[in-house]
């Protein structure tokens, strides 16, 4: 059935096999004279056994690491190489090397500062339900007065307001004074000192209006920018919380752009009211009643009408100007998304040479946005003109009613008048400015607010992690029903497997007893914490539990939309030192089940998540792929509930932490439903290694630490040196120094891959959650890596995704997904022997490593991709291959593979396809190409692609060669 077994390559999570120690010991820092001065040594100290634990200690020193390039003494392996650079990132974040081992490094400073807490940033109140001003004032004015030495810096700017306003308004009178004194009298000598009283009035008057006017920005800029800076500080906070969905549903340009004007607006709106709207309405008032009581109310009634007239007419354009501001808004946000998308893909575009693309898409959104801006224009030129023309006439008319007023006016009144109503007139011109600027902040503040009010549907749970997992009912049920081992089906559907057994899928009575036997020894929970279990297993449970998380997933539903179920009653455990790896076909779910067990999703069914769709759940749950199997397995979980449930929940009461009843859907970390621990536990306690990593626009050294932001240098290089990314970054002229570029783009694949492999290495986690960490890697280096990741995983739980079967063969168990479901799960080994899909996939990446092989040995290959690609799975070219099967085209095969699988009921033909390998379906028999062909349209079309590929290889296949005569 199966072709050799393929060359094992690394073995992941591997506590099967015993550890190489690695022990990688540096020079003390304080012997790092020894690399001159200024060169400082690191002292990472790696040892094997859990990861590492770099220690600053001069004891076994093996190797030395001095942070600059072409430094001596340091290496790993053994062999000296260059150091890495001195610490200075390039952007100023510099991490240079102190004797304490600690930089000053941003993170390393900053790390430190959130460590204790400071400095402490007051919460904010709950945003106002709307954007209008009047729920947007009171919100201001809480926000001031949260902090007491705010609040005398407020008040202090008010007053400085209230004195340069009533020293403006008496400058007239003091003009009037002289003004009349002098027409009075004439130029006698009371008249002179009468006047010159009056200009010494208006000089000290004026003089303490000025201070009093300046000195309002010093006491009030603290007010506006603390206020200002805790929005931003809370506002970025509270973006950061929020889901991934939040996320990916809108563009970052966008979000960003919100933000920033969103802030600036509070500023606006601060200075607005402090600086225009409270002077104003204090000046008015101070005039009319002035003017009346020297003129009458009929003076008083026309400045009020000017007033009322210019407001009306402001408020009124405005409104038009704020619709078509809106409309700019979003015209703006869209034209910066699109440069930010342009920008963050700058590589892409210019691959695809679509800079003239991008460049024309950019330009529709700058014609939008012009012609929308010009609207603006208009209507602000129109504001203007309008309110220009009402205080002209409403000046006139101010005049002739204080000249024909009853008791006739004196030339200092009409000094006065004037005086006042100009005073008054200059600030409302830049009231209708401010009011402008006011709507225009509210609009801002509308979307500002309406992100702050989103609430993030990963809710944090209240209850800490428990440092060890608490029984899981999927044990108890073990324990009850060893008999829970589901036999396979011989129909594809039946056969997919049942999760809730967690036991291997077999099709005799002896792979059933191995599965038996696997699942005992898998279960190290089990093993751990079940004094029923036997002794050899519980040894090797305890030898291997020691502070590995526990992960279950339990019958878990999900999709990322209501319409599209990704996954279908997926059981699937984890136990504490275990490893597993998920492998299947692409967009089977995989990553996704990682997505729901560092809680960047929740499972269907989470109260108050808002894409939870009963009518889904309930479906998934009626044509779950466990089927009948998982139905029967929660039946028996049903009938055996007493035992689990009660247990279960006097487990929890005596954990103390009010453990979950695992007897629901959901996913279970050490025991507890992952929604209702806390977050921060949780994701401390896991590292990731991605399939796609992006790094900050950092030094790698900055990098590397961001997996843990108060490591030392010394750790950084510990960890560089584990990655296997030491010498790379010797190498380079800046070494540890090197800025990385936007998202890392400066970095190759596999570099980029190994800094995130330092990084888990630097997290010391509990659970190594590895996506296709290696897929990115030559085969050299990922036979080093996975020797690391072997490490690091020991001692931990692990979990891996993969599509190359040899990386992950070595792993306890693992469970083969399909269209989000759990076809089979179990060892390589015992997959193996199933014949089912998993063997498929191992003899398709077999056959294509070995036709890669042959092509090599026959010089077709270009030499640089023989040496054994994917090792003992034969992955053949994956990614990095020379021409070989890609990703793609092996996905291809296999899906063409499972489908003839699904379409036959015999994994023949799953093997016969995937035994096309690169050069199409040439393994195949006609018959069974036939078949295919009325299968599916992707079998048409491959059938297609074989008779072009090769008449040949078909007519070897047909008599007999191939796999499948296999
Ligand atoms: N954020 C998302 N929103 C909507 N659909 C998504 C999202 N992320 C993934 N999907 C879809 O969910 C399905 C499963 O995705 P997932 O990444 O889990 O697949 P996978 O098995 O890991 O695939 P691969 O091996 O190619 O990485 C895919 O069809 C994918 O298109």
């Amino acid at each position: 059935m199966a072709t050799g077994p393929p060359k094992p390559l690394a073995r992941c999570g591997v506590a099967t096999r015993s550890l190489l120690p690695q022990r990688l010991a540096c020079h003390s820092l304080a012997s790092r004279h020894r690399a001159g001065p200024g060169r400082p040594l690191l002292t990472p100290t790696l040892r094997g056994t859990p990861g590492y634990s770099p220690v600053a200690t001069g004891a076994a020193a093996a190797i030395s690491i001095p942070l600059q390039p072409g430094g001596d003494g340091a290496s790993h392996n053994g062999a000296a190489k260059p150091a890495p650079a001195a610490h200075a990132n390039g952007n100023g974040s510099s991490s240079k090397g102190s004797s304490s081992g600690h930089g000053s490094s941003v993170y390393n400073t900053v790390a430190a500062a959130v460590a204790a807490q400071f400095p402490a940033v007051p919460p904010l109140p709950a945003p106002p339900s709307t954007a209008n001003l009047s729920d947007v004032v009171p919100y201001l004015l809480k926000l001031a007065l949260q902090e007491r030495y705010l609040v005398w810096r407020l008040a202090a700017a008010l007053g400085c307001m209230c004195v340069a306003k009533l020293a403006g308004i008496s400058l007239p009178l003091a003009f009037k004074g002289a003004v009349d004194a002098m027409a009075s009298t004439g130029f006698s000598q009371a008249a002179l000192s009468a006047a010159l009283t009056a200009a010494l009035t208006y000089g000290v008057l004026d003089c303490v209006r000025v201070l009093a006017k300046e000195s309002q920005s010093p006491f009030f800029a603290p007010v506006s920018q603390a206020v200002t800076r805790r929005m931003a500080y809370h506002t970025f906070a509270h973006v950061l919380a929020l889901d991934t969905r939040f996320h990916l549903d809108r563009r970052t340009g966008r979000v960003s752009r919100i933000l920033e004007r969103g802030t600036r607006s509070i500023a606006v709106l601060y200075r607005a009211m402090v600086f225009t709207f409270l002077p104003t309405g204090l000046e008015l008032t101070a005039v009319a009643v002035l003017l009346a009581g020297r003129f009458g109310p009929a003076l008083a009634g026309i400045l009020g009408l000017t007033f009322a007239a210019y407001v009306t007419w402001t408020v009124m354009m405005t409104q038009a100007a704020t619709d078509v501001r809106k409309e700019v808004n979003a015209l703006d946000n869209a034209t910066s998304s699109k440069a930010v998308d342009a920008l963050l893909n700058v590589e892409t575009v210019t691959l695809f040479n679509n800079q003239n693309l991008e460049v024309g898409l950019y330009d529709r959104h700058l014609r939008d946005f012009q012609s929308a801006s010009y609207r603006t224009e208009l209507l602000s030129s129109s504001l203007n003109a309008g309110q220009g023309l009402i205080l002209a006439v409403g000046m006139a008319a101010i005049l002739a009613a204080i000249i024909s007023s009853p008791g006739g006016a004196t030339g200092g009144d009409l000094v006065m008048a004037s005086g006042l109503i100009m005073q008054l007139w200059a600030p409302l011109q830049f009231l209708g400015w401010f009011y402008r600027e006011l709507r225009a902040a509210l609009v801002d503040m509308e979307e500002f607010f309406q992100i702050l009010r989103t609430r993030s549907n990963i809710t944090d749970g209240t209850q800490p992690l428990p440092p060890t997992p608490l029984p899981l009912v999927r044990q108890q049920q073990q324990q009850q029903q060893p008999a829970a081992v589901a036999p396979a089906s011989s129909s594809g559907s039946a056969s997919a497997a049942t999760p809730a057994s967690h036991a291997v899928v077999s099709t005799s009575a002896a792979s059933a007893a191995a599965a038996a036997a696997a699942a005992a020894s898998a279960s190290g929970l089990q093993d751990t914490h079940s004094p029923s279990t036997s002794s050899t297993s519980t040894s090797t449970s305890n030898s291997r539990s020691g502070g590995g998380l526990s992960v279950e997933l339990v019958d878990v539903s999900f999709g990322y939309t209501a319409e599209r179920q990704i996954l279908k009653g997926v059981s699937l455990r984890v136990a504490p030192g275990e490893s597993v790896a998920v492998v299947g076909s692409s967009g089977s779910g995989k990553s996704t089940i990682l997505k729901l067990v560092t809680r960047l999703y929740d499972v269907w069914g989470t109260p108050g998540s808002p894409d939870v769709p009963p009518a889904a759940v309930a479906a998934s749950s009626s044509n779950s792929s466990s089927g009948n199997a998982a139905r029967a397995a929660s039946g028996a979980e049903a009938s055996t509930s007493g035992g689990s449930s009660s247990s279960s929940s006097s487990s929890s009461s005596s954990g103390g932490s009010g453990s979950s009843s695992s007897s629901s859907s959901g996913v279970y970390i050490n025991g507890v439903d992952v929604r209702q621990l806390r977050l921060a536990d949780v994701r401390s306690a896991i590292a990731v290694v991605p399939q796609d990593t992006a790094l900050n626009y950092e030094s790698i050294l900055e990098n590397i630490r961001y997996g843990r932001p108060d490591a030392t240098d010394a750790e950084v290089v510990a960890a560089a040196v584990a990655a296997r990314l030491h010498d790379t970054v010797s190498s380079l002229p800046e070494g540890y120094n090197t800025v990385v570029g936007e998202r890392g783009l400066k970095l190759s694949g596999g570099e980029k891959q190994r800094v995130a492999i330092a990084r888990a290495f630097l997290r010391s986690p509990r659970l190594l959650i590895c996506d296709e960490a290696t897929s990115a890697l030559d085969s050299a280096t990922e036979a080093a890596i996975m020797e690391s990741l072997k490490e690091l995983a020991t001692g931990r739980s692990a979990l891996f995704v993969a599509h190359r079967l040899s990386t992950v063969r070595g792993c306890d168990r693992i469970v083969v997904l399909r269209g989000g479901r759990v076809l089979e799960e179990g060892s390589h080994d015992q997959l193996m022997e199933r014949g089912g899909e998993y063997a498929a996939m191992w003899n398709l990446q077999a056959n294509q490593q070995k036709e890669e092989e042959e092509e090599a040995e026959g010089g077709q290959g270009d030499g640089g991709h023989a040496g054994g690609r994917g090792g003992g799975g034969g992955d053949g070219g994956h990614k990095q291959g020379d021409g070989g099967v890609t990703d793609t085209d092996e996905e291809i095969h296999l899906a063409l593979a499972q489908e003839a699988a699904a379409a036959n009921g015999s994994s023949k033909h799953a093997v016969a396809v995937a035994a096309g390998g690169k050069g199409g379906v040439a393994g195949l028999s006609l018959d069974s190409m036939d078949e295919l062909a009325t299968y599916s349209r992707r079998a048409a079309a491959a059938v297609v692609a074989a008779a072009a590929a090769s008449a040949t290889a078909a007519a070897a296949a047909v008599g007999g060669g191939g796999v499948n005569a296999a």
